[in-house]
Parts: C-alpha cells; sequence; structure tokens
C-alpha cells in the first residue's frame, strides 16, 4: 500500500473542497489520506451533511475504510480497498443528517464525477438533496458551464434534473450518467474569443411566475443597455419548498462562463437579475476566457490528464489556489498560477497522467 497522505483541511480556503478533492484523489489513485482540521476556517467547522454524503459517495466507489465520518468530524481518515468501480449509485443529502438537509448535491457530484470520468464502464447517479444552493454550482451552472466544458477534455456525462430543491429543504433530484474514458485530453482555453450568445433560465419553485417574468425581464433589460441580445427562458416548477433564481450563461467562440444568483424572501426579482448580470458583465469588462468558479473546478479533471492545460481566469480565487496545492500534494502535476497587472491570471497544469 502507498503511504498515507496527511492533509491539512485549515490550508489556505480551508473549507470543503479541500475534503471534496482529496476524496476523488484518493478514490483514483488508491492513496490512503488523512485530512485534518477539516474546513477549520468556516463557522462551524468539521463535516456537514453535504461532506459527509460525499465522504459515503467517495467510499462507496472504491470500497474505502472510513474513519471520522461524522457530522461535524474534524478528522477524517479514508483508505481505498478498491479500484474505483463504474456502477448504478444513489445518495440522499438528507440521510447525513436527522431532520433533513438542503446540502448542496452538485458538491457530491463534483466528488464523484472525475473519479467516475475514468472508470471503465457506465455509471448511473442518482443524488437527493439542494440543487440550487447559495455558494456552490447550480445543477443550470453545472449542466450548461462545468460539463460542456468537460465534454471538450473527453469526459461523456448527461445530466438531468428530476426535480429542484432550495433551502432550507432540499429533497431536489438529479440523475447523472456517466460512461468512463480511458484517459482525459488537456485543455487549453487562453483566450475566449468573441461573445456568440447569451442563454440563461428564470426559475421559480412554488412561488407566482410573475417573479420568474420580472427576472427575465430585468435581465434582458440590463444586458441589452450593455449591447446583448440574451434568450432567457422562464420555468415555473414545483418542489419541496419555495425558491428562485436566475442562471445566465456566457457563450465565448472558445469558452463558456456562468453566472448565477438566488432569490430569498424580501428580495427583489430586479435584485436577483442585477447581481447576475453584474457578474456577467464584470467578466465579460475583464476579457479573461474563465470566471473563477470554473478555473477551481477545472483544476481536478486537467491533472488527470497527460499533458499541458492553460486557461485564463478573471480573477485568482483562494478556491482556485488551495485545490492546485492539494492536487500537488498527490504529485499529480506541477500547476503554475501567473497574476497578470490587471487583476487576472493565467493556469498552466502541467500533468503527468
Ligand atoms: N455561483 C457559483 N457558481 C458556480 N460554482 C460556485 C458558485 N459559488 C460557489 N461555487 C463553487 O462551489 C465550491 C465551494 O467550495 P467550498 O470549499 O467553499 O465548499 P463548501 O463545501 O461549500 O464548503 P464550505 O461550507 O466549507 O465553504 C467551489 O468549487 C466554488 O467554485
Amino acid at each position: 500500500m502507498t503511504d498515507k497522505l496527511i492533509i491539512d483541511g485549515s490550508h489556505g480556503e480551508g473549507g470543503g473542497q479541500i475534503l471534496r478533492s482529496a476524496l476523488s484523489l484518493s478514490a483514483i489513485t488508491g492513496r490512503p489520506v488523512r485530512i485534518e482540521k477539516l474546513r477549520a476556517n468556516r463557522k462551524k467547522p468539521g463535516l456537514a451533511a453535504q461532506h459527509l454524503t460525499s465522504v459515503r459517495a467517495a467510499a462507496m466507489l472504491c470500497d474505502a475504510e472510513v474513519k471520522g465520518a461524522e457530522l461535524g468530524s474534524q478528522t477524517l481518515q479514508f483508505i481505498p480497498r478498491k479500484p474505483v468501480r463504474a456502477g448504478d449509485y444513489f445518495l440522499d443529502v438528507a440521510h447525513a443528517r436527522e431532520g433533513g438537509s438542503a446540502g448542496a448535491v452538485m458538491l457530491v457530484l463534483q466528488t464523484l464525477l472525475p473519479p467516475l470520468a475514468l472508470a471503465t464502464g457506465v455509471s448511473n447517479v442518482m443524488l437527493r438533496g439542494g440543487t440550487h444552493v447559495d455558494m456552490s454550482p447550480s445543477y443550470d451552472y453545472v449542466h450548461d458551464v462545468w460539463l460542456p466544458t468537460l465534454a471538450r477534455m473527453g469526459v461523456r456525462a448527461e445530466l438531468s434534473l428530476m426535480r429542484s430543491g432550495w433551502y432550507p429543504v432540499g429533497r431536489g433530484e438529479v440523475k447523472l450518467r456517466i460512461e468512463g474514458a480511458e484517459k482525459l485530453l488537456p485543455l487549453r482555453l487562453e483566450h475566449r474569443g468573441p461573445l456568440r450568445a447569451v442563454t440563461g433560465r428564470a426559475l421559480v419553485a412554488n412561488l407566482p411566475a410573475h417573479i420568474c417574468e420580472r427576472m427575465a425581464a430585468h435581465a434582458r433589460y440590463l444586458l441589452e443597455q450593455a449591447g446583448m441580445a440574451a434568450k432567457i427562458e422562464t420555468v415555473v416548477m414545483k418542489a419541496a419548498c419555495p425558491g428562485a433564481g436566475l442562471y445566465l450563461t456566457a457563450h465565448y467562440e472558445n469558452s463558456l462562463a456562468g453566472f448565477g444568483a438566488q432569490g430569498k424572501r424580501g428580495k427583489p426579482a430586479e435584485q436577483v437579475a442585477e447581481e447576475a448580470c453584474f457578474a456577467l458583465l464584470q467578466h465579460y469588462r475583464s476579457g479573461a476566457a474563465l470566471e473563477q468558479h470554473l478555473a477551481d473546478q477545472l483544476i481536478l479533471p486537467t491533472a488527470l490528464c497527460r499533458g499541458e492545460s492553460v486557461f485564463g481566469v478573471e480573477r485568482i480565487s483562494p478556491h482556485l489556489v488551495t485545490n492546485a496545492w492539494v492536487v500537488e500534494r498527490f504529485g499529480l502535476a506541477r500547476i503554475d498560477i501567473v497574476p497578470a497587472a490587471d487583476g487576472t491570471g493565467f493556469v498552466k497544469i502541467l500533468a503527468s497522467g
């Protein structure tokens, strides 16, 4: 067995991403890990329901022996016993906490996807929990931005939304079908090229239709003022509790960029539109190929290719730097992050495959 890797969960951003990346990489490489000071930089440190679900998910993939898999645990030991197995998996974030949870299932998916993308065979994964949760990728972001970008690297995955799930109840459901590939291809996204289109979805669940009409109309107006004609559809759906959000995608010739904002009680629909459009326009003005979230979410997949990937990013976030650090701890790639004078940056990943 290879040496156990000790990872300091308080390093850099010190949040849940260190755990998820370490789990994915441990499952893929078979290298045991011990993660200490888990989520030390968060108000409530240790494992929350979403993180515990990610631990269970990763353990299922490689039949891992796990110690410390409890809510609030600040140390986790994860020892893979078998190579990652493609197959059918079901995970419900609500099983991790009595009384349920709206924990973000897209973050559980973030953990499962790299190992399954490299496993032999087809996997079908059903995830239940929050599908549109603040501070995490929404279903729309994963469907419209992350997966299409990964498809360019040879990841063959399809994602469907069966039911949306919002804070505080969750209980949304998504289905992922993924076909393992022998190898992933490097990604070159130095320059984004011209803007070709802006598309989007205004969603409401268990709320009046005028809320999503207003989010969409105001977003169209704001983008039109900036010279962009946006195609935004409105969707009214049912869920276990009310929710609203606007999710936009900027389609550049060479890259995609996603921007979202969530509604909440007392927050006008127009403000939701402003937040999403402001983020899109800020990225547009930066001239960079990627927005900050896609950049940190591409670190793992590009580190699993053989060869050099490069991308330009609007902002070098602590998530990006911390994720690069986790990958380097596993010795999978050399990652250079080069800031530019205007606040943007370039990331170069030299992966050994
Ligand atoms: N609006 C957004 N669109 C796309 N991705 C997002 C968005 N907001 C956050 N993310 C992504 O969600 C992930 C959050 O990681 P983070 O370490 O903060 O994890 P977490 O598990 O939510 O935990 P914590 O509670 O520890 O912060 C990052 O990959 C980040 O890029």
